[in-house]
């Protein structure tokens, strides 16, 4: 599903260039929930911005459902934005005008396929992920937990092949957090969602199925959850300590 090879990027500074991303490997299959870890400056949105079709790279290759996004037009990348990905932002970016359900339908409108099939998604969706109770209200009349729910049936409503959260908890605590969480399990039980994550947040992270760290723009190690959510937890954290040289 999403292949990225030998993937690197570097950012000018003057004359001198810095790489930020050296020689990154991945795969992640249908139906995965994946995290990205590292510490600041290691390259996480660097690389979910490539994948995201925001920043281009310079070498190596990225292909997303059969599809190379290498030496893509920007009509082109707009369309694979569009048709193929879902998007889930630290801070919600949900549209304060709008209620909860319009929210959710704003993606099908820039689709072009606001049709009957969407609202009967939307509503599906709203009942499936335990919002149904807001789809009226607007986004400044329900809580932080509830607005990035918004957004995660909103990053599903075109069906993407894959979403992609950048620091999906990064404003919520830890009981909120949870429950995005739960959502983006719900979305991979229910839906067979693929979702790719940006987290600071170990506890977070350990909800996923796969683990990446990231250091100095190199994979470090990939972790797999094998036992329970917090078991892998505590791999995660041994891991990071090793990670940041604080144990051999
Ligand atoms: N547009 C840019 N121009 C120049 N350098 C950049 C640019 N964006 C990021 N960088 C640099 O690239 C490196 C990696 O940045 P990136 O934001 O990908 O890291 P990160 O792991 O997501 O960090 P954080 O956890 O702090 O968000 C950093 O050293 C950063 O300063």
């Amino acid at each position: 599903m999403l292949y990225v090879k030998n993937l690197y990027k570097s950012y000018l500074s003057g004359s001198k260039e810095y790489p930020v991303l050296k020689k990154i490997n991945l795969h992640i299959g249908v139906g995965e929930f994946v995290a990205v870890m590292g510490p600041s400056g290691s390259g996480k949105s660097t690389l979910l911005n490539c994948i995201s079709c925001y920043i281009p790279f310079e070498k190596g290759e990225i292909r997303l459902g059969g599809t190379a996004l290498a030496n893509l037009d920007e009509t082109a990348l707009a369309k694979v934005r569009n048709e193929k990905l879902g998007f889930v932002f630290q801070d919600f970016m949900l549209l304060d005008g709008l209620t909860i359900r319009e929210n959710i339908l704003v993606p099908r409108i820039i689709r072009g396929n606001a049709d009957h099939e969407g609202e009967e998604l939307a509503d599906h969706l709203l009942t499936l992920f335990g919002i149904d109770h807001i789809r009226s209200k607007y986004p400044a009349e329900v809580s932080g937990g509830e607005r990035q729910r918004a957004a995660v049936v909103r990053s599903l409503i075109n069906r993407p092949l894959m979403i992609l959260a950048d620091e999906p908890t990064g404003n919520l605590d830890s009981k909120s957090g949870r429950t995005v969480m739960e959502a983006f399990e719900n979305a991979r039980n229910q839906m067979n969602t693929t979702v790719f994550m940006v987290t600071h947040d170990s506890f977070f992270a350990s909800f996923c199925d796969r683990v990446i760290l990231l250091k100095d723009g190199m994979v470090f190690r990939e972790l797999e959850k094998n036992g329970n959510r917090s078991s892998f937890h505590e791999l995660l954290l041994t891991t990071i300590k090793e990670m940041s040289g604080d144990i051999q």
